[in-house]
């Protein structure tokens, strides 16, 4: 398969981890004949060190023609000044947007030798395989803002049609794995939510096979680490899925495990670590890879369609966790360098098995 892939290593730990993922994919087209071609664009700081704009025109256009796009991280201390005009964060929101990538997917799966790093009690961990179906392109992120000397306000505005996109898909997601859709709201108070919660009993009703269940997001974030393995789809609005997500990492052992696909309407993507650009370790080749190798994985699942070499990446990194081969977010030495071998390593091991059977 030919396919066209926009990298945007961004800012900090981005171009490290992303260089992993490439590696990884890189390995996967070797195998598999594919021809991936790779182009690499600039977004988030270092685009505005270059160009004045986070989200620069050259960069906004070969995503809009690619198959798919590999996200590293953006921001950092450098461009985190109040003052300071363009924000790295801002050309993010604009690439999503443009993109119209409306549904975060962004699993949790927890991996025995990393729960037994997780604060949370082996006992609770047991059988956790979360599905995060965050919004990504509404709400307060993307609503008016206002600022004067003595107030700020950020607006939080959703249609009804931006609800219903992502709660259907988050439906149609449940259908392929246990039925079940936890719903996140504030609908006790905030009037998107009451917006958010109507709309939900509204689209349940086309999925009878589907059990739908509504939780207030402030108790959510208690059971979320007292009862996690009670759930398997949660949908929620754009804020609330970025927190509870980070939270949810607590459960897999580290942030730099998790990763992310952003998804529309057609097949192309938008992929990416749900970590930022983590400047208290960016440069120092100790990030852990792994949230952005899975999120390369993802790549070839949702925008690719390759399932099983998709599967041979996820394959490989539980084989590398296995083996107690673990970063330093992890407890273990290995620097972001050596878990790439690792899982190169482990995809070879595989490859070179299937070959003799
Ligand atoms: N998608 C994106 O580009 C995102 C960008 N950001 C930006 O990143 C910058 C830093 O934000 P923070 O709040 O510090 O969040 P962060 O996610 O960058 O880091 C939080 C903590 O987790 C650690 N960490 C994160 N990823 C790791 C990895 N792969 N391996 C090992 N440790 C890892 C960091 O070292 C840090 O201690 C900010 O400018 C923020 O706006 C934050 C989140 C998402
Ligand atoms: C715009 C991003 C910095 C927001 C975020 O933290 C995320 O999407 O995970
Ligand atoms: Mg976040």
């Amino acid at each position: 398969m030919k396919a066209n892939l926009v990298l945007l290593p961004g800012d900090g730990i981005g171009p490290e981890t992303t260089a992993a993922a490439v590696a990884v994919l890189r390995a996967i087209a070797t195998r598999h004949a594919h021809d991936f071609v790779f182009t690499e664009h600039a977004i988030g700081g270092c685009a505005i060190d270059a160009t004045g704009a986070a989200l620069p025109a050259a960069t906004r256009a070969a995503c809009l023609q690619a198959d798919a796009v590999l996200l590293g991280a953006v921001g950092g201390p450098k461009w985190s000044d109040p003052a300071t005009p363009a924000r790295p964060e801002q050309g993010l929101l604009q690439l999503r947007a443009a993109l119209g990538v409306f549904a975060n997917l962004r699993p949790v799966r927890v991996h025995p030798r990393a729960a037994a790093l997780s604060p949370i009690k082996p006992e609770r961990l047991a059988g956790v395989d979360l599905l995060f179906v965050r919004e990504l392109t509404g709400g307060s992120y993307f609503g008016a803002r206002t600022r004067d000397a003595a107030s700020a306000s950020d607006e939080c505005r959703y249609t009804v049609v931006e609800i219903e996109r992502v709660l259907r898909r988050a439906f149609d997601l449940a259908r392929g794995r246990r039925g079940r859709v936890t719903s996140i709201d504030k609908a006790n108070v905030l009037e998107t939510s009451r917006l958010w919660r109507e709309t939900a009993v509204r689209v349940a009703a086309d999925y009878p096979d589907v059990v739908l269940e509504h939780q207030l997001v402030d108790s959510m974030a208690m059971l979320l680490l007292t009862r996690p393995a009670d759930y398997d789809v949660l949908v929620t609005e754009n804020l609330f899925g970025d927190i509870l997500t980070d939270e949810a990492a607590v459960l897999a052992g580290s942030l730099g495990l998790l990763p992310s696909a952003s998804l529309g309407d057609g097949r192309r993507g938008l992929y990416e670590p749900i970590h930022g650009s983590a400047p208290d370790i960016a440069g120092r080749g100790v990030a852990n890879p792994i949230g952005s190798i899975l999120s390369a994985a993802l790549l070839l699942r949702h925008s690719l369609g390759l399932e099983s070499e998709a599967r041979e990446i996820e394959v490989a990194v539980d084989a590398v966790l296995d083996a107690n081969e673990l970063p330093r977010d992890l407890g273990g030495q290995a620097g972001t360098q050596d878990i790439t071998a690792a899982v190169l390593a482990a995809l070879a091991h595989s490859h070179a098995a299937q070959a003799a059977a």
